[in-house]
Parts: structure tokens; C-alpha cells; sequence
């Protein structure tokens, strides 16, 4: 049985990618579109997470909020932060 992702193992799972550079993985794309594109895809997610929180169901919330954190990670990658520079501000 393949173990829960959490956000740690995913954003394990995602430096792999992008130090593999395979160019048929979106997160690879996304890193290299760079720190512009990125941002405009946070703002565009954290909008949808509101407006599911306000108007749609938790189910619809929580899988926008799960696209939110992915996209804060591909940020993280793009700016070489790690998940230490991160917690420790916590
Ligand atoms: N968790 C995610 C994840 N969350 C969100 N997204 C991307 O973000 C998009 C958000 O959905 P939208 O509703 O905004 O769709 P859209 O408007 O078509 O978005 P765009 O693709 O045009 O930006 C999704 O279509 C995915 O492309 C994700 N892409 C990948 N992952 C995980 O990242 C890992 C690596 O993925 P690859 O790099 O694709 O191999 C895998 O475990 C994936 O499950």
C-alpha cells in the first residue's frame, strides 16, 4: 500500500523532479517558466480556495487548498528554498 502524501513527501518527490529536469513532468515546466508565471498561478489558486471556501463545498475547499500548497512548493523550488527556511519561521 503506497503511504499517504504529505506535504513534506511530496515536496520530496518534487526536488526530484526538478533536479532530474525531466521535461515531461508540469512541475519541471512550471519551475523553469520562472518566479512571474509562478506568482500569477499562487494568486489564481488562492482566489479559487476562497471562493470554494465561501461558496462551493469542504470537498471543492480542500482540493483547491491542495493546489495552492503544490504551487507555494513549485515557488520554493524556483527560489531554491528549502523546507527548514520555511518551518523555521513557523
Ligand atoms: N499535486 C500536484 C498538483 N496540484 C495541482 N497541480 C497542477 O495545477 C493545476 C491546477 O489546476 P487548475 O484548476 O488551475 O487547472 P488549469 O487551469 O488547467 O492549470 P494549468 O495547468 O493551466 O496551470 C493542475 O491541473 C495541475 O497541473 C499539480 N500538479 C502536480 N501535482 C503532483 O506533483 C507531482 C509531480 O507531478 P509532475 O511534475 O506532473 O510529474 C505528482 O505527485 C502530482 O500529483
Amino acid at each position: 500500500m503506497t503511504a499517504p502524501k504529505t506535504f513534506d513527501t511530496l515536496f520530496a518527490e518534487l526536488t526530484a523532479k526538478v533536479a532530474e529536469g525531466d521535461p515531461s513532468s508540469s512541475t519541471v515546466v512550471r519551475v523553469r517558466a520562472g518566479v512571474h508565471e509562478i506568482g500569477k498561478k499562487i494568486v489564481e489558486e488562492a482566489a479559487e480556495v476562497w471562493m470554494a471556501a465561501e461558496f462551493q463545498t469542504r470537498d471543492d475547499a480542500a482540493l483547491e487548498i491542495s493546489q495552492l500548497l503544490y504551487h507555494l512548493q513549485v515557488l520554493m523550488l524556483a527560489l531554491d528554498l528549502d523546507l527548514e527556511d520555511v518551518y523555521d519561521r513557523l
